[in-house]
């Protein structure tokens, strides 16, 4: 199987590239038990993604793409450092106010913003399967974080996710999306973040799960 592995910094996915490979390289093809690998960092945020998606998708076809990274939880009985994976996306800001209201692109009737995992590739482990919402501006205030709760309640927020499902569907490309929670989604105290732990089972997981696609 031919398959696109995307992250947002190569941090996120740095002890599997250098498990992996030797000398690091977008264009090299990793022969990784039946599968080939290629590689896309994207970097951060829906914009990044969204054109890089659409540069290795106008040069390649993929059976799968399988979006990774850390992400922010809105539920406390997630841990840092568990898995997820994301089956639905939103995109939650793309839409109009009306006063107190928040009217969707989707109730605009002017476009879609809801995006979903493949049924037809599986992961073999039961991560918990949550709905993701994927902004622009991550959320440290409580009065915002209570209002998304209120209009969408998400279980995880990244700034990537629903511009890869977009770019997957807009191809029909097979997506899967797995991210592992570093930080709980609060008033901002990045001291709470626990990069390294959400980093080390992310690539722990990836570096064996890769091969069973
Ligand atoms: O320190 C900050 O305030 C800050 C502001 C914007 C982004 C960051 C990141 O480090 C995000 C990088 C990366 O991680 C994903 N991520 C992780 N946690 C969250 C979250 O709570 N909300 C949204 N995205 C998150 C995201 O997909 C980025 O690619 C730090």
């Amino acid at each position: 199987m031919k398959i696109l592995l995307v992250a947002a910094t190569y941090q996120e996915i740095e002890p599997f590239i250098k498990n992996y490979s030797t000398k690091f390289d977008t264009n090299q093809w990793l022969k990784i038990d039946k599968n080939e690998v290629k590689i896309l960092i994207t970097g951060v945020g829906m914009v990044a993604t969204a054109f890089a998606m659409g540069k290795a998708f106008a040069n390649e076809k993929y059976d799968l793409a399988l979006n990774v990274g850390i992400a922010g939880s809105f539920y406390r009985n997630i841990k840092l450092g568990q898995l997820v994976e994301v089956r639905e996306d939103i995109l939650s800001e793309l839409g109009a106010e009306d006063d107190e209201e928040f009217i969707s692109l989707e109730q605009l009737e002017l476009g879609e913003v809801e995006f979903t995992a493949s049924d037809k590739i599986f992961i073999k482990e039961s991560f918990r399967k949550v709905t993701a919402i994927t902004v622009n501006t991550v959320h440290g205030n409580e009065e915002s974080i209570s209002d998304i709760r209120e209009r969408v309640n998400p279980t995880i927020e990244t700034m990537e996710g629903a511009a890869f499902f977009y770019a997957c569907e807009e191809t029909e490309t097979e997506a899967l999306q797995v991210r592992s929670i570093s930080n709980y989604v609060e008033k901002r105290n990045r001291e709470n973040w626990n990069l390294p732990l959400a980093v080390k089972n992310l690539n722990d997981w990836l570096i064996t799960g890769i091969k069973a696609f």
